[in-house]
């Protein structure tokens, strides 16, 4: 409970109709959770506008709303209050509402299209063996300590992730790890958060269905380190062409990682195998648990930030040579007759590619690589046909297939994959619409050490089917069929 004028603090309100003295019970965005005393934020979605439902909410015992736009008739005791931007808005009284809970805690967001979950997971799991109370908002699972909390998003909801952070002040924990999604970015979930700082791993293709420009999606971007405060630290990938434009704006203070350009945290691959990277870091010699290049930016992230968090540097490096990834991501496994299986969450051209690549080069002999990939619906549709050519250019064979369809028809999608590949490569491909279908036919083709990569999926431990998620995981299947074929 907390009076309205408390939970308006540092909210830039334009004007206000009624009194900000009342009290509120619950702040709410949607209209089908409020209830008595509710302080209801009008905001406009992709698919509707909250101000639509502002006569309804006040019917079911909403006392005071925020919104862009001020009715022509307003409701007796009721107050309005009315802002530039409600999503902005709701982020600041959110924290409010919960007490600030990330000015209490050292908070670090991870930005980019591509090693999100990795970088979090890892520095989460990193400082829970350095000893510390430690929270992780990912896509996969956010924690508490070692409380799961399970995720519906990358990024929560202003108000779902103020809940979540104030959760982990009330447990204790001293640093929070998160993921800061494009989307998140432009739709204001962040906004209000204090940052302790900012990372970036790269952009490439991905969300142009909802940024529609790439220029846009950089923006997005860009936003997170545009709105860090001066004592937060921002920390880019100085690979990556578009590392230095993420900083331009930002107040915090600079640093940067890099296994190619001059860097502040510098690292050199010395070997890249199936077992994991034999790296130097910023002079010492270290062996991870991680495959591929990528995965050496991701453990140069975690261990530039581990010591912008004032971190040892020996005991970092010890501590993560010992850790695996997160679930879904390079996850592999070998049949009783040597196939190797791999389950990653590639899901983005550039994502595929690297997995591909790093498999072609830490492969060892003449073995097939057969690739089974599919692509989301309700997504990006450009991505489709440069992932179908991607898989194609890196692999033996490729068994195109669904993702999660969700309101599209999966036959559609395969169709949009089926653009790219160019006349040569037809031959290599097969379309199996059932996904479980497409993995036993990998599994049967495949002979002693083939490599099979399924590609999209990761984690997810279910298939959406026009709005309906049913068990699916891609890992479950694997493995029954390797036992299959023992
Ligand atoms: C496209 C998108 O991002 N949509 C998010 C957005 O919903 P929206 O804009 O469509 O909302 P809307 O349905 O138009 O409604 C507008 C407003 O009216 C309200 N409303 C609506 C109906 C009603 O009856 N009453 C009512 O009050 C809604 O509560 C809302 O406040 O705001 C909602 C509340 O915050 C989110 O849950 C929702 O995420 C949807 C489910 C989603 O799938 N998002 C994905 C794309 C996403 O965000 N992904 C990123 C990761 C992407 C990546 O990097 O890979 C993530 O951070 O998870
Ligand atoms: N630093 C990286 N650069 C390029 N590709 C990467 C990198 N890290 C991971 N990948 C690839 O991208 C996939 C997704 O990785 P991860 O889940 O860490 O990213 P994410 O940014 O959290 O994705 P999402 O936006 O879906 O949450 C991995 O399965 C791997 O194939
Ligand atoms: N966070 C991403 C996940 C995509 C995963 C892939 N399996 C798909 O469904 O497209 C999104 O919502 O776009
Ligand atoms: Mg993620």
């Amino acid at each position: 409970m907390a009076v309205l004028k408390d939970i308006l603090y540092g909210v830039a309100i334009e004007q206000v109709i009624g009194s900000t003295e009342v009290e509120i019970q619950q702040l709410q965005f949607d209209s089908r959770k409020v209830s008595q005393g509710t302080l209801f934020v009008a905001i406009k979605g992709t698919r509707s506008d909250g101000h639509d439902f502002v006569n309804d909410v006040i019917e079911n015992g909403t006392n005071a709303v925020v919104v862009e736009l001020l009715p022509e008739v307003f409701a007796e005791g009721v107050t309005y209050v009315k802002v530039a931007n409600s999503a902005t808005a709701l982020g600041v009284m959110a924290s409010n509402f919960y007490h600030n809970p990330s000015s209490k805690l050292k908070l670090v967001g991870v930005t980019g299209t591509n090693g999100k979950t990795t970088v979090c997971t890892l520095l989460y799991k990193l400082f829970r063996k350095l000893g510390y109370k430690t929270g992780l908002i990912s896509t996969v699972e956010n924690y508490i300590n070692d409380t799961v909390v399970p995720a519906t998003h990358t990024t929560p909801d202003q108000l779902a992730l103020n809940q979540l952070l104030d959760k982990m002040v009330q447990s204790g924990c001293e640093y929070c790890f998160m993921e800061v999604s494009s989307h998140a970015v432009a739709q204001h979930r962040i906004s209000g958060i204090a940052f302790a700082g900012g990372v970036f791993t790269n952009i490439t293709h991905d969300h142009l269905d909802f940024h529609k420009t790439f220029d846009n999606y950089i923006k997005a971007k860009k936003g997170f380190f545009d709105a860090l405060n001066t004592n937060a630290f921002a920390l880019t990938n100085t690979d990556d062409k578009n590392g230095s434009v993420m900083l331009q704006n930002t107040k915090a203070y600079k640093k940067s990682y890099g296994l190619k350009s001059l860097a502040d945290f510098k690292g050199k691959i010395i070997e890249n195998e199936f077992s994991g990277l034999h790296m130097d870091v910023d002079g010492s010699e270290v062996y991870f648990r991680l495959v591929g290049t990528f995965n050496a930016y991701n453990l140069l992230a975690v261990y530039a930030t581990a010591l912008l968090l004032e971190q040892d540097k020996m005991s970092v490096l010890t501590n993560l040579s010992m850790l695996s990834g997160a679930e879904g991501r390079f996850d592999y496994m070998i049949s009783p007759n040597k196939v190797v299986g791999i389950v990653d969450y590639a899901h983005t051209p550039d994502a595929l590619r690297n997995i591909l690549s790093t498999i072609e080069n830490i492969r060892t002999g003449n073995e097939s690589i057969i690739t089974v990939v599919g692509c989301g619906g309700d997504r990006d549709k450009t991505k489709r046909p440069i992932m179908a050519q991607t898989a194609c250019d890196w692999s033996h064979k490729v068994i195109l297939t669904s993702d999660n369809p969700r309101s599209e028809k999966p036959e559609d999608i395969i169709e949009d994959m089926k653009q790219g590949i160019t006349a040569v490569n037809q031959k290599k491909v097969l379309t199996i619409v059932d996904r479980k279908e497409a993995i036993k036919t990998a599994c049967h083709l495949a002979e002693p050490g083939d490599i099979i990569l399924l590609a999209g999926k990761g984690h997810e431990k279910y298939q959406e089917i026009n709005g309906e998620r049913k068990h699916f995981d891609d890992k479950e299947i694997l493995i029954e069929q390797f036992n299959l074929l023992g």
